[in-house]
């Protein structure tokens, strides 16, 4: 079993939202590996940060993508920092990956005073930033197709990547 497509992206750019309309619309499961760390966890991604610290949140993540990956024919989002492990950028080769792409005045905006993501709760515009600039290469990495998504809706979005995928 493997996603009909996997989406991966920085934070704000819309994999989440994207990716359960997409599902939606396509009649299929949709997974976000950040639902499934927060079950494993029985808590949420904050506290997850606050209690163990982001290394064991990246552990449990790898696990996530791992298990996601096989265990679904659906829409899988990743969390936006899933990429920075080795060991899920290999796991991704051979899977239809859509980088939904967002410049940095979208990507601010979307994600705003937003909770729910750790690492943006302090000068969330410089650490998107930088976060974008050191992540940039591997999305592109990963990615079969590249989608932009700034100033286009969501319904926009989800047209473009479903006319990507086989019929
Ligand atoms: N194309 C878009 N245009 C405007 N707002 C969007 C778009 N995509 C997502 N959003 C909004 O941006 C915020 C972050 O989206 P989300 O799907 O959680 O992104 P991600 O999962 O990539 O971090 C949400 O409030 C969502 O409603
Ligand atoms: O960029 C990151 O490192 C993270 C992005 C979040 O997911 P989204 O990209 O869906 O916001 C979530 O996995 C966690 O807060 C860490
Ligand atoms: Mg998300």
């Amino acid at each position: 079993m493997a996603p009909v497509v996997v989406l991966v992206g920085a934070p704000g750019c819309g994999k989440t939202t994207v990716g359960q309309a997409l599902a939606t619309a396509l009649g299929v499961e949709f997974r976000d590996t950040d639902t499934d760390i927060e079950q494993m966890a029985g808590k949420p991604i904050p506290e997850i940060f606050i209690d163990e610290g982001e290394a064991h949140f990246r552990t449990l993540e790898r696990a996530a993508v791992a298990a996601a990956l096989a265990a679904t024919s659906g829409v899988l989002a990743l969390g936006g920092g899933a990429v920075l492990a080795e060991e899920t950028r290999a796991a991704l080769v051979g899977h239809r990956v859509v980088h939904l792409s967002v410049e940095l005045p979208d990507a601010v905006r979307r994600v705003g005073l937003g909770a729910g993501r750790p690492l943006l709760a302090i000068n969330p515009r410089a650490t998107l930033k930088h976060l974008m600039d050191q992540r940039r290469p591997l999305y592109t990495e990963v990615a079969t197709a590249t989608v932009a998504t700034d100033g286009r809706s969501p319904t926009e979005i989800v047209a473009e990547i479903a006319a990507l995928l086989p019929r």
